[in-house]
């Protein structure tokens, strides 16, 4: 069970409450706005303590409030994908991409930066600084320096928001291809419902009254066909 999250938060005078258990895939937050979908994603990222509860992604537990347990967010192994791609103005992309990579314990990573360069379409980039960069090109530089930190599991607070129509369907295709071929657990918050249609095994709605959540609910069965044709995850460590 990748996410399985169920948990009160308070920020200022809003109370959020959030509870799902999801299987693999892409899980969408979905919901108005201040219904507190970055909050949980904060919260899952351990970014914000929530209240009481319990957050758990696969097998670890990341937070349980009845034993007090609060992983650090570097021992989370997660990898977050913000609306604005707060790539460093004043590194190059090979260098925003190896701050990642330099992060991650030996142990945890799994792709190099030539892999993940030629998966992102951005080899081409390398020397390049930020400033000269296109937002959808942008976007796609922040989501490999989350991929080199080592992830085990993706947050993505509306990585397409910022980006043109045109822009939006090539990263997509590149959230589609982590999703599937990677096999990288991602919950990803939105208020686009196409985009949420078009990338989302799992969707699970926030109320703003603080009510509560629906649970994971699977979107069709076309994301267990998609899982079939999966490739495995690559597990040697590589040098960038
Ligand atoms: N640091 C903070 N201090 C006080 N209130 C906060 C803080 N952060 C968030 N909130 C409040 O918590 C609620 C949830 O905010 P959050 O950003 O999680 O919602 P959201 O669903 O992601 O919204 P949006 O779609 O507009 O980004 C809102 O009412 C917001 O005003």
């Amino acid at each position: 069970m990748p996410f399985d999250v169920d948990i009160a938060l308070q920020r200022g005078s809003a109370h959020i409450a959030a509870r799902f258990r999801v299987g693999p895939g892409l899980t969408a937050l979905f919901g108005t706005s201040g219904a507190g979908k970055t909050s949980v994603l904060n919260a899952v990222a351990g970014l914000i303590r929530p209240q009481s509860g319990r957050i758990a992604v696969g097998e670890e537990v990341l937070y349980d409030g009845t034993t007090r347990l609060h992983l650090a967010p570097e021992k989370r192994a997660c990898g977050y994908v913000f609306q604005d791609s707060r790539l460093f103005p004043h590194k190059t992309v090979r260098d925003n991409l190896l701050f990642g990579w330099k992060l991650a314990p030996a142990a945890r990573r799994w792709m190099a930066l030539e892999e993940a360069s030629e998966f992102l379409g951005i080899a081409h980039l390398l020397k390049r600084m930020p400033r000269t960069l296109s937002g959808g090109e942008m976007q796609r530089v922040a989501i490999g320096r989350a991929l080199l930190s080592g992830p085990r599991f993706l947050l993505m607070d509306e990585p397409l928001s910022s980006l043109d129509e045109e822009r939006r369907g090539g990263v997509m295709q590149v959230i589609e291809r982590i999703r599937d071929e990677l096999a990288l657990p991602i919950l990803y918050v939105s208020h686009d419902r196409r985009e949420v249609d078009r990338l989302a095994d799992h969707v699970v709605t926030l109320s703003p009254d603080g009510t509560g959540v629906t649970p994971g609910i699977r979107t069709s069965d076309a994301p267990a066909a998609r899982r079939a044709a999966l490739r495995p995850v690559p597990s040697t460590p590589h040098n960038p």
